[in-house]
């Protein structure tokens, strides 16, 4: 993708295909680099909607850092233009879409799947906060797979640089660990603690700390109210590694390069992520 790493881009550099999904400020389009015949993902925002949530900033940062990042995993992003009333984000196209959309389909993963996923986010958020960049989102909706099956981490709009920790609360609280969820100051360990909670909803087809109410699902997390269910039948080593990460003081959480040892995660996933 040499091609794309021109600098001005302007919408007659592609022709527009079909929709590929909807976001909360505008469309995702299927699109084709005219000169390469490169298909991409044409992420158009519009700037009233952009301004109106006041997030021109965290868009600025996203395209930022997400541009920068070059890694099989990390969707990429090939470049921005803007024009009057809107902002083109040129993306790597991930031809098999969503995978919150697979978990949902199949309900769970096998320990194989979910551990060859586990392992891939774990070498792609290595590869992060190597550049000091946490991701802060990691959850099934923000993983896109490719046309190999591979998981590719998308939606950097949560990213920050490890230097400015500020960050409002919005979205599912879901994923969110013990001090985030209490506003304290956190550091890259949070990406391990959500890594956890992906690993434990892949395998079990739920989020651990899942309730009706926030106020609950905000005290399981501080509680850390772990439990693993009798069905569907998990391997002890699965437990265990999910344990290791699910621990509330950040420092304590097994850190990404021991995970990538821990025998679960060296007995299941498949090498090639
Ligand atoms: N690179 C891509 N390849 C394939 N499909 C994509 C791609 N980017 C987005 N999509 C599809 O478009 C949908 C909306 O995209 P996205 O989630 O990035 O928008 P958004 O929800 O506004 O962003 P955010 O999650 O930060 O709010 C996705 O759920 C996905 O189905
Ligand atoms: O009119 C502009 O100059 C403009 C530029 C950008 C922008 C510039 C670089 C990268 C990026 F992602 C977005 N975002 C906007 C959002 C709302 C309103 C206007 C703008
Ligand atoms: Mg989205």
């Amino acid at each position: 993708s040499v091609a794309l790493e021109k600098k001005r881009w302007t919408l007659n550099d592609f022709d527009i295909g079909k929709p590929l999904g909807r976001g909360k400020f505008g469309h995702v389009y299927l699109a084709r680099e005219k000169r390469s015949n490169h298909l991409v993902a044409l992420k158009v925002l519009f700037k009233s909607q952009l301004k109106q949530s006041q997030v021109e900033h965290q868009l600025r940062r996203e395209v930022e850092i997400q541009s920068h990042l070059r890694h099989p995993n990390i969707l990429r992003l090939y470049g921005y233009f803007y024009d009057q009333k809107r902002v083109y984000l040129i993306l790597e196209y991930a031809a098999k879409g969503e995978l919150y959309k697979e978990l949902q389909k199949c309900k769970y993963f096998s320990e194989r799947r979910a551990a060859t996923y586990v392992a891939s986010l774990a070498r792609a958020l290595i590869y992060c906060h190597g550049k000091h960049v946490i991701h802060r989102d990691i959850k099934p909706e923000n993983l896109l797979v490719g046309a190999r099956g591979e998981l590719k981490i998308a939606d950097f709009g949560w990213s920050v640089h490890t230097f400015n920790r500020r960050r409002t609360m919005c979205g599912t609280l879901d994923y969110l660990p013990p001090e985030m969820v209490e506003s304290v100051e956190h550091d890259a360990n949070v990406d391990i603690w959500s890594l956890g909670v992906l690993c434990y909803e892949f395998l079990y087809g739920e989020p651990p700390f899942e309730a009706k109410e926030h106020s609950d699902t905000y005290r399981r997390i501080v509680q850390v109210d772990l439990k693993f269910p009798p069905k569907p039948i998990v391997s002890s080593a699965a437990k265990d590694l999910i344990s290791q990460m699910l621990v509330k003081d950040s420092s304590s959480r097994l850190p990404l390069h021991k995970l990538l040892e821990h025998p679960w995660i060296v007995q299941n996933a498949d090498p090639s992520g």
